[in-house]
């Protein structure tokens, strides 16, 4: 594939995980791909940045006129409800990391219809989770039980619903701040839990999926325990992520994931 041929990436969001995706595609690390646009809320912010050829602009119709093949979302769920469907109407992929807004059936039918109509597709990267692959697989046959444990620490908790439930400053002890379904989950943390959602739509859905949620003074690490069981047999993967600095309830490896499923829509080889 020539470089005219790369695959146009429209990018909603210039935060944490956003910039660091940003990052990837220009170095090369995204497979064939090119940062066409990305789309902020306030422009001005960002007259320092340079991102090669690609325009940041806080105007829609501007954002699309770039014609993006894919627009990745990295920006929150307000923002998978404001432009999922627009981004499928405008003939783009949407790639989307903020799953949880999913909770809401309403949204995620109507987008779904949107994207078979368009004959677009809705692409969810594993990010800071992993074993999506096995548990879509293992989904084929009867599960009987799909659970995630998710376990952050302090710091990754400031400006959350975790406050309204546990003293940040003086916690010691894990402590379970949350245990429902994930239908439940993805609405009550939307920053923090997206990962089931992701674990839902891969598996058994929104309400047979369980989830627990501690603040875990004890740990560094953001950590996200997978169990399942049913007929293909049982798994247990538990992943821990390094936080970012700047965000820590979110992993460096969310950008990564994104990167590497942008580099498989351009890769002869795909894994997972
Ligand atoms: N699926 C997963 O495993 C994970 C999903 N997430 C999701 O990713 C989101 C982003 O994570 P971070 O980069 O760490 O957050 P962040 O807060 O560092 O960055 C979000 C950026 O999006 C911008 N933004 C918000 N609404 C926007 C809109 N309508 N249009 C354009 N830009 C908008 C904000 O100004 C901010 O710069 C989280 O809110 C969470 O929903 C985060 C971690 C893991
Ligand atoms: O990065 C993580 O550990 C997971 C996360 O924030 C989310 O699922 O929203």
């Amino acid at each position: 594939m020539t470089e005219q041929h790369a695959i146009r990436v429209g990018l909603i969001g210039y935060g944490t995980a956003g910039k660091d995706v940003a990052e990837t595609i220009l170095s090369g690390q995204a497979g064939n791909t090119r940062l066409t646009s990305v789309l902020v809320r306030n422009a001005g912010k960002y007259n320092d940045v340079s991102l090669d050829s690609c325009t940041i602009t806080d105007n829609e119709e501007t954002f699309f006129a770039f014609r993006p093949d894919v627009v990745v979302e990295m920006a929150g769920h307000e923002a998978v409800i404001r432009y999922a469907e627009t981004s499928l109407q405008h003939g783009c992929d949407f790639m989307v990391i903020s799953v949880g807004a999913f909770c809401d059936q309403k949204l995620y039918d109507r987008i779904m219809a949107s994207a078979s109509q368009q004959q677009k597709r809705v692409l969810i990267p594993s990010a800071a989770i992993a074993g999506l692959d096995r548990i879509a697989a293992a989904a084929q046959g009867p599960l009987e039980r799909v659970m995630l444990t998710t376990r952050k620490p302090v710091k990754a908790w400031r400006d959350t619903y975790a406050e309204e439930v546990v003293d940040l400053d003086t916690v010691t002890q894990p402590t379970l701040i949350f245990e429902g379904n994930a239908r439940e989950s993805s609405g009550i943390f939307p920053e923090s839990v997206n990962v089931s959602a992701a674990l839902s739509l891969a598996g058994v859905g929104f309400e047979a999926t369980q989830v627990r949620v501690l603040v875990d003074p004890t740990i560094e690490k953001n950590v996200h325990e997978v169990t399942a069981k049913g007929l293909f047999g049982e798994v247990r993967i538990e992943v821990q992520n390094t936080p970012s600095p700047n965000n820590p309830k979110t992993g460096y490896i969310v950008a990564m994931s994104v990167a590497h499923a942008l580099k498989n829509l351009s890769s002869p080889l795909v894994i997972g």
